[in-house]
């Protein structure tokens, strides 16, 4: 069932266009991502779905009941915030200070929807939000008494406690230290998979995108340029920018004919859903589709230039020089691998590569 649809939506700021015809779909229990650069519209649609925004076109439907709808011949239907079901846990500063924990996740039970439970049953509500969180036990602390990241699961205990339909995330992460970031990323994806909550998370990090979501929504300059689960996102990218965002890609000049790519690599498998013939293509390899091969498999390498740690891997910078000029590639190793500067390096490249007109 579609929890969630976005309809062609639009909202303009002066003379910024915020959302240009955004369409989406999300079904019950996925989660997607919207991921994009600053400025590309990522909140501004968030705010839409919540209702702190007015979009100038467009419907949303949330579980099949229509909150806006800027079309109707009569007049414009604009369900208020409090009454779309909606889950928010914003970026930072989320707690009331001078609450205490259990009594800021029962602020989430103060809406109409909860005012009919009991006293009791929410203090139940607020337990169970406690133990879903890993926190049980902790309610009578202070929020300065809990760690940043404890504090981040004490809001989205907050925002789970009425039992939303959509669960809205708002860069949720984006304050804390990597490490942590990390380990929090994957306690929030495995508490709304307990619940199956049907969730959005906006980020501006492919890599928490990638690793988080169901489906992955790219935007660009309020409009929205791929929908894609995140392998396909990762390998089959729309386009060269989309490629770039989503991680390190190699980008070269090639000629596509019958169906294979022609390039300084020699001939390469062409990705699915490419066009066939072009003169003049532009290709994008990942790092990780080159491999070191041994001597006599060798059509072509490159020198080392430098190599970057990264621990669980590396990338090595190396620089091809042949009949179509000088070109420096990046190749992604295993971590432990080490090579010197100068060292020469015969390549082969993996797997299917993508190219563009
Ligand atoms: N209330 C507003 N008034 C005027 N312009 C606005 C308003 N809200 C957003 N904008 C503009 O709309 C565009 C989209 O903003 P939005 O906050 O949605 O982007 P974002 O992708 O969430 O960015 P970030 O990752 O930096 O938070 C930006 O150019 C922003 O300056």
């Amino acid at each position: 069932m579609k929890k969630l649809i976005i309809d062609r939506v639009s909202k303009q700021f002066s003379a910024v266009q915020a959302l240009s015809d955004v369409h989406l779909t999300l079904e019950e229990g996925k989660m997607l991502a919207v991921l994009g650069p600053s400025g590309c519209g990522k909140t501004t649609l968030l705010r839409a779905i919540a209702g702190f925004e007015t979009p100038d076109t467009g419907r949303i439907l949330i579980n099949g009941q229509t909150v806006f709808d800027a079309q109707t011949s009569t007049k414009l239907i604009n369900t208020k915030p409090e009454h779309r079901k909606i889950g928010y846990v914003p970026q930072h500063g989320v707690l009331f200070p001078h609450l205490t924990v259990e009594k800021n996740i029962a602020f989430g039970l103060s809406s109409a929807d909860s005012k009919r439970q009991t006293k009791q049953q929410k203090a139940q509500r607020v337990i169970e939000m406690l133990e879903l969180v890993g926190m049980a036990g902790l309610g009578q602390r202070m929020p300065h008494e809990l760690s940043g990241g404890q504090q981040q699961r004490i809001a989205l205990a907050r925002a789970l406690a009425p039992s939303p339909s959509l669960v809205l995330l708002d860069e949720p992460f984006s304050a804390l230290d990597a490490g942590l970031r990390i380990a929090l990323r994957e306690e929030v994806k495995a508490t709304l998979n307990a619940i199956a909550a049907t969730a959005i998370i906006v980020t501006h990090d492919q890599e928490e995108a990638l690793s988080m979501a169901d489906l992955v929504a790219v935007m660009r300059q309020g409009k929205c340029v791929q929908v894609s689960d995140p392998v396909s996102l990762y390998q089959y990218p729309t386009d060269i920018n989309v490629a770039k965002f989503v991680g390190d890609a190699i980008v070269l000049p090639a000629v596509v004919a019958n169906g294979s790519i022609h390039s300084r690599f020699g001939t390469l498998a062409l990705a699915g859903g490419c066009a066939t013939d072009s003169k003049s293509a532009t290709i994008m390899i990942r790092p990780e589709q080159f491999v070191v091969s041994p001597p006599h498999e060798q059509q072509f390498g490159g020198h080392v230039l430098k190599t970057i740690y990264y621990g669980h891997n590396a990338l090595v910078h190396l620089k091809t020089e042949d009949q179509w000029g000088a070109q420096e590639i990046q190749m992604r190793v295993n971590g432990a691998r080490t090579f010197s500067p100068g060292e020469y390096l015969g390549l082969k490249i993996e797997g299917a590569v993508m190219a563009y007109e």
